[in-house]
């Protein structure tokens, strides 16, 4: 059996990573979803093991240590990480996996995966990303200052990247994804 492709969607914080996820998930309920380990605290309405799986400091440095993750990464002072098994048992299963991470990691993934499908979603403006971040409502004022400054270095690493979505409008940015999916299954050598 064919195995199925990693796609990497990435891309600064705010820019709709989650909320065009959500969206290509309703469109596309084939798709499989790798979910994250985490430090950072449940925000409202998070579920553990659905948004992320929710761990100490402790636990994810044990993960860590016993080479449970395909990646990880410290992002404005909490650990992230991809669980490995899940991302090569879906794989193994001739389904594509989609992992939604910060830049950094993705980076990380590419040196495991270079036949990986890296995207890079891109917000039509640094002003609207500001507004975007604000508008959530989920972060403090240094929190925002501090994601801006991240977002700043993350969009000089585009060039390692093989796609650039703009997430102008939701609908539109769905469907350079869905498009980019379906070219990418058509490839005489994918
Ligand atoms: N490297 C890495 N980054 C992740 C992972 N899971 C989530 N992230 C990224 O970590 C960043 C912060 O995530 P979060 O605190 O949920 O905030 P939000 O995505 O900006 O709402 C985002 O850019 C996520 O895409 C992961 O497993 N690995
Ligand atoms: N295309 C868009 N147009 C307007 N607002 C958007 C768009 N995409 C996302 N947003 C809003 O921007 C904020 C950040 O989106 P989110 O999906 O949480 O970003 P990320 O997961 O990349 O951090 C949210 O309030 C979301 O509703």
């Amino acid at each position: 059996m064919a195995k199925g492709l990693l796609f990497v969607i990435s891309g600064p914080s705010g820019v709709g990573k989650g909320t065009v996820g959500n969206a290509l998930r309703e469109k596309l309920p084939e798709i499989t979803y790798s979910v994250s380990a985490t430090t950072r605290a449940p925000r409202a309405g998070e579920q553990d093991g659905v948004n992320y799986f929710f761990k100490t400091r402790e636990e994810f440095l044990g993960m860590i240590e016993r080479d449970e993750m395909l990646e990880y990464a410290e992002y404005v002072g909490n650990f992230y990480g991809t669980p490995r098994d899940f991302v090569d048992q879906t794989l193994a299963q001739g389904k594509d996996i989609f992992l939604e991470i910060e830049v950094q990691g993705a980076l990380k993934v590419k040196e495991k995966f270079p036949e990986g499908i890296f995207i890079f979603l891109l917000p039509p403006s640094l002003d609207e990303l500001k507004d975007r971040i604000r508008g959530r409502g989920t972060e403090t004022q240094a929190t925002i200052d501090h994601r801006m400054s991240v977002a700043v270095d993350e969009m000089n690493l585009l060039r390692h990247y093989d796609y650039a979505v703009v997430n102008d409008e939701i609908d539109f940015a769905c469907k350079r994804i869905e498009s980019i999916i379906i070219a990418e299954h058509c490839k005489v050598h994918p």
